[in-house]
């Protein structure tokens, strides 16, 4: 039987979503997709070759509502949702913080509701995807949304309990590596090279560290020992990134991100 799969609000995570699920070999024909502007809803049709439809026509036509608003608009999506959706629709929602609570108090009884935290790596095929059942969720709606977001990358089950830290950590966590990215380029600018050349020095570092974190199995530390030669130039920043509490910063900025999450609980805080 052909799964029909519709986006609402489809807009930076949402059309990655789709862009992944078309080139890992679903039908544009069975997609179909919301937006609130209709400039972006023929965007997204001249584009992917996608069906664009109102929200209410999704419930109604997709066995998979995938939901990528913004968590402060989900309590109006789900308001014009609400009586439209059948109780056999999978629910996946894509927003961070909302709980599947959230869902499952606005939808009829019994619907199931699968949360996932995704990242922007989405658009080339290496997001990282955290997947958590809501409480009528089977392993069969978790591993039909691990089949959509593995489209796009990897994905990981956890309890919903983790969600807002996975949040933190992987959902944000690109923007961390790309604030690096524009400090450590800075810091070429300061001592003399060219920007154009200090991004690449430093686009290309990250990225040859980022194979060595997956691929060598070796720890982290261990990385970056090898790095740090005695009396060599690496400890001295090493010990300029201690003295200025870049580690402390980071778990603090962190925590920061998950309590933040944890605010979008409501859907509606802004
Ligand atoms: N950006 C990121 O790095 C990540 C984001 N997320 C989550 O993904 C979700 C989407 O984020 P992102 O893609 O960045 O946000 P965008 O603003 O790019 O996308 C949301 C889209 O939803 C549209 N929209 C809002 N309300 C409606 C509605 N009632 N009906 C139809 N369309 C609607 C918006 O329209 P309009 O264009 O008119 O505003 C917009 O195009 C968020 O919940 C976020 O928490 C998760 C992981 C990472
Ligand atoms: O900043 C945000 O709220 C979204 C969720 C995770 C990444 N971006």
């Amino acid at each position: 039987m052909t799964q029909k799969v519709a986006v609402l609000g489809t807009g930076k995570i949402g059309e990655a979503l789709l862009s992944g699920m078309i080139g890992a070999g679903w039908a544009p024909a069975d997609l179909l997709v919301t937006a609130r502007r209709p400039e972006r809803a023929d965007e997204l049709r001249a584009r992917h070759g996608v069906t664009p439809v109102t929200n209410a026509e999704a419930a109604k036509n997709a066995d998979t509502l995938i939901l990528t608003v913004k968590p402060q608009d989900m309590g109006t999506l789900l308001d014009e949702l609400a009586p439209h959706v059948p109780a056999d629709r999978l629910i996946i929602s894509g927003a961070a913080g909302v709980p599947t609570s959230f869902f499952e108090e606005r939808l009829a009884p019994g619907t199931p509701v699968v949360r996932v935290m995704t990242n922007t790596p989405a658009l080339v095929d290496e997001a990282m995807s955290v997947v958590s059942a809501g409480t009528h969720a089977t392993e069969a709606h978790l591993a039909h949304a691990d089949e959509i977001f593995g489209a796009v990358g990897k994905t990981l089950r956890v309890p919903e309990s983790q969600q807002d830290a996975c949040t933190a950590l992987s959902g944000s966590g690109p923007a961390y590596f790309f604030y690096l990215v524009e400090a450590m380029t800075d810091a070429g600018i300061l001592l003399g090279l060219p920007r154009d050349k200090a991004h690449d020095l430093i686009v290309q570092s990250a990225i040859g560290a980022a194979k060595m974190l997956r691929d060598s199995g070796e720890h982290p530390v261990r990385l970056r020992e090898n790095v740090t030669s005695p009396a060599g130039t690496t400890i001295n920043a090493i010990r300029e990134l201690e003295n200025h509490g870049v580690r402390a910063a980071l778990i603090a900025a962190l925590e920061a991100a998950r309590d933040r999450s944890r605010e979008l609980a409501s859907g509606t805080k802004d």
